[in-house]
């Protein structure tokens, strides 16, 4: 039978051996050494696994990395100062303060204090703005690891009819931006869409990032689509996507697993913006 996997975790490897040997040379001709550092506020299980898979990452490549580990009482103040130290760090090229921040910490004012320079997540209005005008800087993560999936198995874009689940500033909003400038036909839908159906049943390619487990079913969605499932949410212990796998299988053309589809495409280009990062200085 065809395989349909878009295998977003043999080509984040990939993409991870060619970064490690970019990091060698970068070491040998100039003496730099890439440093990337993650900030996690407080004791979410689900937070501290993905920020373990972040550090391993870095260190199979040859950056270096710290890990600020915050507990969840701390101030905003505490935090924008802690921030202001790696901005002026030298040894630090990105900084990464994982979400969701605890309730009493203005996310936005987080963003805004990161170095635009040092954004390689791509959250800063400056680097968000620069992206929604199709001159971008760092691309946040995820958009940017589902956009290099499809290009990988020359999924065409152009013309096509997107349609994006979920409107969140770090997934949702940022992918419809990219693939506009993809030339495709991008629909934003979320929680308030009315009879969302009719938008994900015209969808060449559907994005589903809504958290919300097996939400999209093969009643759903077209013939032969293309279904990218960016969600991943813990249940019963196991990693869960947006999209019941099983159920629509038989009816796409190419989906992601989860695990093993966005998430490894986003650390790897969590290392490339960082990277990146290096080479922009
Ligand atoms: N500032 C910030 N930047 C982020 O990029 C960010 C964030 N906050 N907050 C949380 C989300 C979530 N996220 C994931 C990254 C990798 C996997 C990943 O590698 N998942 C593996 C499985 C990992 C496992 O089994 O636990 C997979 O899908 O195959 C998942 C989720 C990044 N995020």
């Amino acid at each position: 039978m065809k395989n349909k996997l878009l295998d977003g975790k043999t080509l984040a490897k990939q993409i991870r051996a060619e970064i490690s040997q970019k990091c060698k040379d970068l070491k040998r001709q100039a003496g730099i050494i890439p440093g990337l550092a993650v900030v996690i506020v407080g004791d979410d299980p689900a937070s501290h696994s993905y920020v373990r898979s972040k550090e391993k990452a870095c260190f199979e490549v040859g950056f270096y990395s710290e890990v600020h580990k915050l507990e969840k009482s701390i101030t905003q103040q505490e935090l924008l100062q802690l921030i202001k130290q790696l901005n002026s760090n030298p040894k630090i090229n990105g900084i990464l303060v994982q979400l969701p921040l605890p309730d009493h910490i203005d996310e936005n004012m987080i963003n805004e204090n990161i170095d635009p320079k040092k954004d390689i997540d791509g959250f800063h209005p400056i680097n968000l703005g620069n992206l929604f005008l199709n001159r971008p800087n760092f691309v946040p993560c995820t958009p940017k690891g589902i956009l290099r999936l499809l290009k990988h198995y020359e999924i065409s874009i152009e013309g096509k009819n997107v349609v994006v689940i979920g409107r969140s500033n770090i997934v949702g909003k940022p992918t419809a931006a990219l693939f506009l400038h993809e030339n495709a036909t991008v629909t934003l839908c979320h929680s308030k869409t009315e009879d969302l159906e009719m938008y994900t049943k015209q969808a060449d390619i559907l994005i589903v990032a809504v958290g919300r487990p097996n939400f999209i079913t093969k009643d759903m969605i077209k013939e032969g689509a293309i279904i990218i499932d960016a969600g991943t949410t813990k249940v019963n212990n196991k990693l869960t996507g947006d999209v019941d796998f099983d159920d629509v299988y038989d009816k796409v053309e190419k989906i992601t697993p989860v695990p093993g589809g966005v998430g490894p495409m986003t650390i790897a280009m969590l290392l490339e913006n960082t990277l990146e990062a290096v080479l922009k200085k």
